[in-house]
């Protein structure tokens, strides 16, 4: 049985649940799975940091009320983040990357994930920074350090779409895709058609843990377009960044306007497309739509995020699950995690043969 050590930078809802998962159900694992997961570091900027090379008990570490810089007080702990410290010399196989999303440059999450590469480790992250914008170098470093990348969760939590796209549409001919990639605005919307006010439906999304530490990004749209880019580079070949997708949020639509769209059989949607033109040019959009009733997307309600994908050869396949929350987003981490241990056992039982 395989035993991964892990070291989980960022310790707020994500990481957290992750924790929780691994205190409950390290035995269903091993038995399913065939691994078990031993946390061997934690770093949070408020939190502070801690080693443990034969591991932290888990539940110890989801029970205790920290203060800040209340690591400080566990053996081998620090009242500071040393994040790079921790990811260089802790000695895990895998580093889970759960600090806040910065949708301008990605940092200091890009350089959390290449120094963890570049010290073999592998990768899993739920950040959507270091994936739209430096997936491709951070990709490489992975394959020149023989370790692995993985981001299911930057895109709808733990709904499989990156991976169910790339390899169960594979040769489907993919050319676009349109959705709601959002959980937070998603949420908001259903909520004020209900007649709750802007600032209270998104105070609600913040204590349910959707939204991002700044919800600006959820309402403003922006994580959608850092959404957007990831699929479009992943699926349609496109070498997007943020500013080549148009994008506007959802934080102009008035009471008034929600109604009316009701009375007028119809529901204001946040969404993210992108399409491949004529001239082989990928073009990505995020802006709130006015869709009617009847259109598949405009059932999708609360958290639930939903895209679908056209292909030439299927027509229009649609994905649709969960698009935020704590647990549904470390269930990411974990598949990431699975595919990891599967890519590393079947590598393994090919040398034997
Ligand atoms: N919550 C959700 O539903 C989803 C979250 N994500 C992404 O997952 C990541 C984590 O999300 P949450 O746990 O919900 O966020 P959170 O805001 O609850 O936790 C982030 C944690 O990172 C820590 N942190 C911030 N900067 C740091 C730094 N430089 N070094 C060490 N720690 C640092 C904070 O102290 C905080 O505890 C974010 O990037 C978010 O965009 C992705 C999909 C869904
Ligand atoms: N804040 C995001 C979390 C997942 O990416 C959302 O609400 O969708």
């Amino acid at each position: 049985m395989t035993v991964y050590n892990i070291a989980l930078i960022g310790f707020g809802g994500v990481n957290r649940a992750l924790a929780e998962l691994i205190a409950t159900r390290n035995p269903v694992w091993e038995r399913e799975l065939g691994f078990r997961l031993n946390i061997v570091a934690v770093s949070d900027l408020y939190l502070g940091s801690v080693i443990s090379p034969n591991g932290l008990d888990a539940k110890t570490l989801i029970g205790a009320k920290f203060t800040k810089g209340g690591f400080g007080q566990l053996s081998g702990g620090s009242a500071e983040a040393d994040n790079e410290t921790i990811i260089r010399t802790a000695p895990a196989d895998i580093v889970v990357e759960a600090t806040f999303t910065n949708p301008t440059d990605g940092e200091p999450a890009v350089s959390h994930c290449r120094w963890a590469l570049a010290s073999g480790k592998h990768v899993v992250t739920t950040n959507k920074g270091p994936v739209a914008l430096a997936a491709s170098e951070l990709k490489a470093l992975a394959e020149a350090n023989g370790v692995r990348f993985e981001y299911e969760g930057s895109v709808m939590s733990g709904t499989p779409v990156i991976r169910m796209a790339e390899k169960t549409l594979a040769g489907a001919e993919v050319d676009g895709f349109e959705g709601i990639l959002n959980g937070t605005s998603n949420f908001v919307l259903g909520r004020m058609e209900s007649g709750l006010d802007f600032d209270t439906a998104v105070r609600q999304a913040q204590e349910l843990g959707y939204a991002e530490a700044d919800p600006t990004a959820d309402v403003e749209g922006f994580d959608v377009r850092l959404k957007v880019v990831i699929l479009a580079n992943e699926l349609l070949g496109a070498r997007l960044k943020p500013d080549d997708v148009t994008c506007k949020g959802i934080s102009q639509l008035s009471p008034s306007d929600i109604r009316d769209a009701a009375k007028a059989n119809s529901r204001w949607k946040l969404i993210g497309s992108a399409s491949r033109g004529e001239d082989g040019r990928v073009v990505g959009s995020v802006m709130p739509k006015q869709l009617p009733l009847e259109h598949p997307l405009a059932a999708v309600n609360g958290p639930t995020n939903a895209v679908s994908f056209n292909t030439k050869l299927l027509g229009s396949v649609t994905v649709t699950g969960p698009g935020a929350g704590r647990i549904e987003t470390a269930y990411a981490l974990l598949s990431d995690i699975v595919a990891i241990h599967t890519q590393s056992t079947s590598a393994i039982a090919k040398e034997a043969a």
